[in-house]
């Protein structure tokens, strides 16, 4: 069951149910869903969810079944530069997707995601998602199937990657319902326009939903998919696979609800396709009540909390209020509790297709910097009667692990990282661990005593400089032989937060 926090289990649902990464209020580049924007996004009909899908596909393609290597473990990256994986949708791709790994969270796992979340923008079936899969450190053998493959060495590829004959027909059909083929990956295939320097793009069927229309246009003879029409027949590998078993597969495929629940297991299979050492998680469900972008940092006068609640309804009605509790386990203060201060919706349209109004309450509250606070819990009367409820994460409350190092996003910038740490014990190291966009340490550097920053409320502040906004860190102070930690903090905290 769901405890709060868990790292990956809270950044993958985040990044499906909200499309964004953790604690990200208002920022594009942590908004994964707002790539898509819509299911065909270019002037000649290009589609970022086919490009999402075909990545991951070629990722998972390289899976071998007899010895259980290769999978959706992102080697794609290393594999770029081949043939069997040419395309600019490729470079599209990795470009997206490139923003949202982390310690956590890897491009794997954020790839698995993208299939989910491009199947729901083109109206196609949803994906369940499982998360924990583990990226590569070396390129994978070859084995993408390539065009002018024949059936059988089809066959036998789609057997190792876990697929029989009739789930290849289908998986195919299901790839092939978005998206197209490009005149610069595919120039004997599809035409250059004469004097144009753009792509030409010939779409796979006359739809940009994630629907069976190219299963019935292959079937009523209109289809203009050119793996299927295309004069050189060396080049019709859709028309060969589609046509395999006399059209049998394709004919049940030919009704929208068959169609459907294939694709759903099917792509659910592709991006679950990892290598046999991977342990992935159970199915990600929305979480009912869900608290993320936690931050205490420091202010003018006090210290500061930052939190957010989110439900999956809406309720003009409702009531939602923030208590804490100082480290003597009790209120000092008498003000231990507070409204939200702003309430946003959230919802991606996978959670408006499973009938969830996504939506959330911030909160920023100032606390007592000597008494500070060891943790917090919410109440929630949703005014209609019914009695209030306490969301105190099953008992333990919200727990704030340590108030001696904290990330000052307030005056960080793009260039410099700000950190205060409490003086009463003077720290003899303050430093980060760097993750550069993934699950490896990058590098670890320390911090030193800031020269234009007054200590303040019991805390010295230190900075960093640095060039290159993009990475998620740990901060560490070692006070008396104890390492004090922040776990987690992402440099894109800086700007999101002007009231800090
Ligand atoms: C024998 C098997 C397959 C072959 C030979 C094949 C070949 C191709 C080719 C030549 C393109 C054009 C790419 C470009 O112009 O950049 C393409 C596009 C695409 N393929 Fe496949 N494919 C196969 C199976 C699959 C499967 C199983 C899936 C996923 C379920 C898939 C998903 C896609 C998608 C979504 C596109 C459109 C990409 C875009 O519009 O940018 N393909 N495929």
């Amino acid at each position: 069951t769901y405890h709060w926090p868990s790292p990956l289990i809270d950044q993958v649902e985040g990044l499906l149910f909200e499309g964004r990464g953790e604690g990200s209020p208002d920022n594009d580049l942590l908004d994964l869903v707002g790539k898509l924007a819509q299911c065909q996004s270019g002037s000649l009909g290009e589609s970022g969810a086919a490009e999402w899908i075909r990545f991951a596909y070629h990722d998972a393609a390289t899976h071998n079944v007899d010895d259980g290597t290769g999978g959706l473990d992102n080697s794609l990256l290393l594999e770029l530069d081949r043939d069997e994986n040419v395309g600019a949708g490729m470079k599209h791709a990795k470009a997206d997707f490139g923003h949202f790994p982390n310690k956590y969270l890897s491009f794997s796992d954020v790839t698995a995601v993208g299939v989910a979340l491009a199947s729901a923008q083109c109206e196609g079936p949803i994906v369940p998602i499982r998360a924990g899969r583990l990226d590569a450190a070396v390129a994978g053998p070859f084995g993408v199937p390539r065009p002018e493959q024949t059936l059988a060495e089809h066959t036998e590829s789609f057997r190792l990657q876990g697929f029989n004959p009739e789930e290849m027909i289908a998986l195919t059909a299901c790839g092939h319902s978005v998206g197209g083929v490009r005149s610069n990956d595919f120039p004997a295939m599809v035409p250059g326009i004469p004097g144009v320097a753009a792509d030409n793009f010939i779409l796979f069927d006359t739809t940009t939903a994630l629907d069976n229309t190219v299963v019935r246009e292959y079937l009523d003879g209109t289809t203009k998919n050119p793996l299927v029409v295309d004069k050189n027949a060396t080049l019709i590998s859709d028309f060969r696979i589609f046509s395999s078993d006399g059209n049998v597969t394709m004919n049940k495929l030919a009704d929208p609800e068959t169609f459907d629940q294939t694709c759903s297991r099917l792509l659910a299979q592709m991006i679950d396709t990892v290598p046999s050492n991977v342990q992935l998680t159970a199915v990600i469900d929305p979480i009912p009540h869900k608290v993320d972008g936690v931050q205490l940092s420091i202010g003018a006068s006090g210290l500061l909390l930052r939190a957010s609640l989110r439900f999956l309804d809406q309720n003009d009605n409702r009531n939602v209020t923030i208590h804490w509790e100082d480290k003597a386990g009790g209120c000092a203060s008498n003000e231990c509790s507070a409204s939200w201060i702003n309430f946003r919706e959230v919802t991606t349209t996978l959670s408006a297709r499973l009938g969830l109004f996504v939506t959330k309450y911030d909160f920023q509250v100032g606390v007592n910097a000597t008494t500070s606070l060891s943790k917090f819990w919410f109440t929630v009367d949703e005014g209609d009667g019914s009695a209030p409820i306490t969301l105190d994460n099953d008992g333990t409350g919200y727990v704030v692990e340590q108030d001696t190092v904290l990330y000052v996003p307030n005056s960080s910038t793009s260039l410099t990282t700000v950190v205060a740490v409490r003086n009463a014990v003077p720290p003899t190291r303050v430093f980060m661990d760097i993750y550069a966009r993934g699950p490896v340490l990058t590098t670890t550097v320390d911090f030193t005593p800031a020269t234009d920053i007054a200590s303040r409320i019991g805390y010295d502040f230190y900075t960093f400089d640095y060039t290159g906004i993009d990475f998620t860190f740990d901060l560490h102070a070692l006070v008396d032989g104890t390492t004090y930690t922040e776990d987690m903090r992402d440099t894109y905290f800086a700007t999101n937060n002007p009231d800090f």
